[in-house]
C-alpha cells in the first residue's frame, strides 16, 4: 500500500482564551494520497486553515498525530521542521506575498536563498517554472507591473521551486475575479496530476472549486463531514 502524503490520526487542535477553550479541531482523521487535488470547504470557523496550517508544520496539535510523507512532523526540532517544510511543503497565499523589489524570477528563487544558495544559482530552475506556468514572457517583470493572476503564477512558481511532494494553498482565488481564478484552478489541477507523488490542498470559498478538484472535504466545527480517506 502506498503511503500516503499526509494522514492525520485523532488530531486535536485547542486554542485556550483565559478560561475558554476553542476546539479548531476536534478529531480529525483523514489520508489523501499522491497525484490529487483536494478542496476544504465549509464555514468560517470551522477550522479549515487551522487544517492547513498542521498540514504544513505551521502548527502542532493538542494531541494526535499529524504525518507527511510517512513522518511524524510532531517529533521533529524546530531548527529540522524548518527544514522539513522547506523541502516538503510549498505555500500558496491569497496574497501572492511577492517580494515587490524582485523581479518575478528571482521571488521564484527566493526559498534557494534559505537553504544557503544565491538567488542566480537557481535561475535557471526558475525560468523554466515560470514558463512551465505560463509567463515564459513575464520572468524580470515586477510584481506591480504583473496582473493579480500573473502574480498568483509567480507564486505558485515559487511553491514548486524546491519540488515539494504537498502544495497548500490558502484562498488562492480568493483575490482573483472569477476567470482568472479558474485559470488558477486548472493550473493547480495539472500540477497535482503531472505527479503521482504530489498532493495539492487548497482552503477556499470559491463555489468553482468542487468542480475542479477531485475530492472536497467538509468541515464543520473543527471535523470533517465524511470519511476523507482518497
Ligand atoms: N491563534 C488562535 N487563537 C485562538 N483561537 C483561534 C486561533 N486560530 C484559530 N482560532 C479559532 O479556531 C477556530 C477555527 O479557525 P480557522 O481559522 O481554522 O477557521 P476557518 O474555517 O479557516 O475560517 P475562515 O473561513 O473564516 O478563514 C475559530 O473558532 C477560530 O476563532
Amino acid at each position: 500500500m502506498t503511503t500516503p502524503a499526509v494522514r492525520f490520526t485523532n488530531v486535536i487542535r485547542e486554542y485556550r482564551l483565559g478560561e475558554e477553550v476553542v476546539h479548531a479541531l476536534d478529531g480529525v482523521n483523514l489520508a489523501l494520497t499522491g497525484g490529487q487535488f483536494v478542496s476544504v470547504i465549509g464555514p468560517s470557523g470551522a477550522g479549515k486553515s487551522t487544517l492547513l496550517h498542521l498540514m504544513g508544520g505551521l502548527d502542532q496539535p493538542t494531541s494526535g498525530s499529524v504525518e507527511v510523507g510517512g513522518r511524524d512532523i510532531g517529533t521533529l526540532t524546530d531548527e529540522r521542521l524548518a527544514e522539513f517544510r522547506r523541502h516538503h511543503i510549498g505555500f500558496i497565499f491569497q496574497f501572492f506575498n511577492l517580494l515587490p523589489t524582485l523581479t518575478a524570477w528571482e521571488n521564484v528563487a527566493v526559498p534557494r536563498l534559505l537553504d544557503g544558495r544565491t538567488l542566480s544559482s537557481a535561475q535557471g530552475d526558475a525560468t523554466e517554472l515560470l514558463r512551465r506556468v505560463g509567463l515564459g514572457d513575464r520572468i524580470n517583470h515586477r510584481p506591480a507591473e504583473l496582473s493579480g493572476g500573473q502574480m498568483q503564477r509567480v507564486a505558485i512558481a515559487r511553491a514548486l521551486i524546491n519540488d515539494p511532494p504537498v502544495i497548500l494553498a490558502d484562498e488562492p482565488t480568493g483575490n482573483l475575479d472569477s476567470k482568472t481564478g479558474r485559470g488558477v484552478l486548472k493550473l493547480l489541477a495539472d500540477i497535482a496530476h503531472s505527479d503521482s507523488d504530489r498532493l495539492v490542498v487548497m482552503v477556499t470559498h470559491d463555489s468553482n472549486a468542487a468542480d475542479v478538484t477531485d475530492h472536497v472535504l467538509t468541515m464543520r466545527d473543527g471535523r470533517l463531514d465524511d470519511n476523507a480517506e482518497t
